[in-house]
């Protein structure tokens, strides 16, 4: 196990061995299908250690992805971490890992809105149920669970409306009643750094690295990171399901590592000034950043996380018609209107109160504005103020 290091001296470091560099800084990029055995004996070798980073067979990974893996490991605290092509199979095959026919799950009825359609489309014709809880019912949540519950998915925060669980008391409740059930999280907002999820007894972090772990708006891959008590299970599940990612994927996504550290604090420190701004505007009924009181579970944020990103989203005082919704959104200059998250630039993207309602129908909460989501990129800060105050000259 390597030493532990401080998180900055990490990123630099992790992923890095001799072995996947071969003497290079960065790891060496091995695009393969074959890869050749020198004799017999090796063959051997390389087949007992198939899922143990042996040189085996592209499925099974190159140089390149084990420098990947051994970072991500390493940051998250896991036993392993497995790839896949987009964050969407790093969830969905996370829990098709720990499910059978007639199993039983509770997923928030406010995570990733594609994660949900998985369980109202996929996994219910494979048989499994599925029951979505609100993400602010705290212990409650244990109330819900079956004799044939096996797995407990968390989303922090919650897509589009930022709720910000209270997760030690949800994972603690529901321990108590079922100590076996695998604790998964969508754990992408936080890039494996702002929420140290496997310290929290979640068993194993899912991330987009599609955002802040590529940074850069290129590249699509997913990550889950688990414990030693889930992480064979994991992996051969995830690997009879043909799940893998491309070396160059995992080449691009090992080097957004080196700067995730510093790029999430620009995102902390940007974000929140944007927010902040956005809080004293008479346009906004409210803010939902989790560095904010106005978003809900503002003190879980404080007390379990380290910082935030630039995710962040506001609800308008008013619903917007759809020529108003023109207006506003056709011609900001800095931000673009686009799908996805966790790069240098900003974006920005709209729901309507009832889109929200209508993906979230056992969640207590309901907007009455227009709900506008931000990313916040590295653009300056004052001049993406003035672009969103033009947005709100517009509307005038
Ligand atoms: C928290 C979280 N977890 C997983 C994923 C999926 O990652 P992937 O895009 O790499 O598959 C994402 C992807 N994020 N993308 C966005 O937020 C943009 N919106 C969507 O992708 C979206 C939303 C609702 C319905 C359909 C889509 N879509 O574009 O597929 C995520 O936000």
């Amino acid at each position: 196990m390597p030493e532990k290091h401080s998180l900055s001296t990490l990123l630099v470091h992790a992923g890095r061995s001799e072995r996947v560099t071969q003497g290079s800084v960065n790891p060496v990029l091995q695009r393969a299908s074959s890869l050749v055995f020198k004799n017999l004996a090796q063959k051997k070798q390389a087949t007992l250690n198939r899922a143990k980073q042996g040189l085996f067979y592209g499925r099974r990974g190159t140089l390149t992805h084990f420098a990947l893996q051994d970072a991500m490991t390493e940051l998250e605290g896991g036993a392993g971490c497995y790839l896949y092509p987009c964050g969407t199979a790093a969830v969905t095959n996370s829990i098709l890992a720990f499910v059978a026919a007639g199993d039983h799950i509770l997923v928030s009825g406010a995570a990733y809105e594609p994660t949900q359609e998985f369980c109202q489309h996929i996994l219910k014709k494979m048989g499994v149920e599925t029951t979505f809880y609100d993400p602010m019912a705290g212990a409650q949540v244990a109330t819900l669970l079956q004799a044939n519950t096996k797995v407990l998915f968390l989303e922090s925060p919650s897509s589009l409306t930022m709720e910000v669980p209270d997760i030690p008391a949800i994972v603690a409740a529901v321990r108590r009643v079922n100590p076996e059930i695998v604790i998964i999280i969508d754990n992408t907002w936080s890039g494996g750094i702002l929420f140290k999820a496997l310290e929290y007894g979640i068993d194993i972090s899912v991330q987009a690295g599609t955002k802040y772990l590529v940074g850069h708006s290129d590249t699509m891959i997913g990550t889950a990171v688990a414990n030693a008590r889930c992480w064979d299970q994991l992996r051969e599940n995830s690997y009879l399901m043909g799940q893998m990612a491309d070396a160059d994927s995992a080449y691009v996504t090992a080097r957004g590592l080196r700067t995730l550290g510093v790029r999430l604090q620009q995102h902390h420190v940007s974000g929140l000034k944007v927010a902040q701004w956005l809080a004293q505007r008479g346009e906004v009924k409210a803010v939902y950043h989790p560095a904010l009181p106005s978003c809900p579970g503002h003190e879980f944020f404080k007390r379990d996380f380290s910082g935030a990103s630039g995710l962040f989203s506001f609800e308008l005082q008013q619903k917007l018609s759809h020529e108003q919704l023109e207006r506003f959104m056709d011609h900001f200059t800095l931000f673009s209107m686009a799908y996805s998250w966790g790069g240098f630039e900003s974006l920005i993207l709209y729901n309507q109160p009832e889109e929200i309602a209508r993906i979230r129908p056992n969640i207590q909460r309901k907007l009455s504005g227009t709900l506008i989501r931000l990313h916040i990129g590295f653009e300056d800060t004052e001049e993406l103020i003035a672009d969103l105050n033009a947005g709100f000259e517009r509307l005038k």
